[in-house]
């Protein structure tokens, strides 16, 4: 079965080098020979009104599927919407990273994108509330989250000012003190970053969380603990092998519900969002909360 009816909601910045125009026309072309009914929500900067803006269509319309056509911070927007509703999320990668698609082997071709659309099968995930805002992916507190915080004030987009923003900043960076509670475990020592996640990896390939499943109704505290900094290159060779679980600096806490303090608020961020430091952080899951198309 195919979708009768969809919400496209296109973010006409996201990117690098990417022709926006030429998505566009290529969706439009591809919805009108394969008889879908569409329509196209082009995102501001002003989210709150693009979040209203799309539940009215929602509720107004009733399409069969929303479309994120973007980066990491469209589909986290559109997720957020339809976190606990019936109504499934498909995905046309366009942004830098694009780490839930990659995560749920969504193709980053669009033309391939638009066919899983078409198929319209769809995966039930959990997702996780994190200081009561919702999180689809991967929060982070710590060096990525510092990394995040400098990627957003930039200018630049894509990987290359991420990559550059990793360097510039992993010579100076100090370490924090935190103390993780959760309902399996507890951990209590300095860390270069600790993520709180189900899925697998970052947009940048990292992968943080090696045995993380996103539908098993529970969610993974990975920490990188402290390392003497001559061995950062080993520790990244080893996330982006997909084997960090096996360096004596990771340590990993499969949960369901958790609490971190952080004295020296040091910075957190959700889905490739800073949010605002606090000196607890809490997370919880929800299981089956969000209905995915995929492969
Ligand atoms: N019309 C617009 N003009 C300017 N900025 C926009 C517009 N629509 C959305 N944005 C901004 O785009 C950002 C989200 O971009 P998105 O994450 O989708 O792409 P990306 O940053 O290129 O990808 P990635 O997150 O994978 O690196 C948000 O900060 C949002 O405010």
């Amino acid at each position: 079965m195919q979708p009768q009816k969809l919400l496209i909601v296109f973010n006409p910045i996201s990117g690098d080098n990417i022709d926006k125009d030429e998505i566009e026309l290529l969706i439009k072309v591809f919805c009108d020979e394969q008889r879908i009914d569409f329509s196209i929500y082009k995102t501001t900067t002003d989210q709150k009104n693009d979040q209203k803006v799309i539940l009215k269509y929602i509720e107004n319309e009733h399409p069969d599927a929303v479309v994120a056509v973007g980066g990491d911070g469209t589909v986290s927007l559109v997720a957020n919407l339809l976190i606990g509703k019936a109504i499934p999320m498909g995905i046309l990668p366009l942004g830098s990273g694009n780490g839930l698609s990659k995560d749920l082997k969504i193709p980053q071709e669009t033309t391939e994108a638009l066919h899983i659309i078409q198929n319209f099968q769809i995966q039930t995930i959990d997702t996780l509330t994190i200081n009561r805002l919702p999180c689809v992916h991967i929060g982070d507190i710590g060096f990525n989250a510092v990394i995040v915080d400098r990627f957003t004030k930039d200018e630049g987009r894509g990987l290359t000012t991420y990559a550059w923003n990793t360097v510039k900043e992993f010579t100076d960076y100090q370490p924090k003190q935190y103390k993780v509670v959760t309902d399996n475990g507890e951990f209590e020592g300095t860390a270069f970053m600790i993520a709180f996640t189900n899925a697998n990896a970052f947009g940048s390939n990292a992968t943080i969380n090696p045995t993380g499943i996103i539908n098993d109704g529970l969610f993974e505290i990975c920490i990188i603990k402290e390392f003497p900094k001559l061995e950062g290159v080993g520790i990244l060779y080893r996330l982006l092998v997909g084997d960090i679980d096996q360096s004596m600096h990771y340590e990993i806490i499969q949960c369901t519900k958790a609490s971190i303090s952080n004295p020296d608020l040091e910075l957190i961020q959700i889905d490739g969002e800073p949010i605002d430091a606090t000196e607890t952080v809490d997370i919880s899951i929800n299981p089956s909360s969000l209905h995915i198309i995929v492969p």
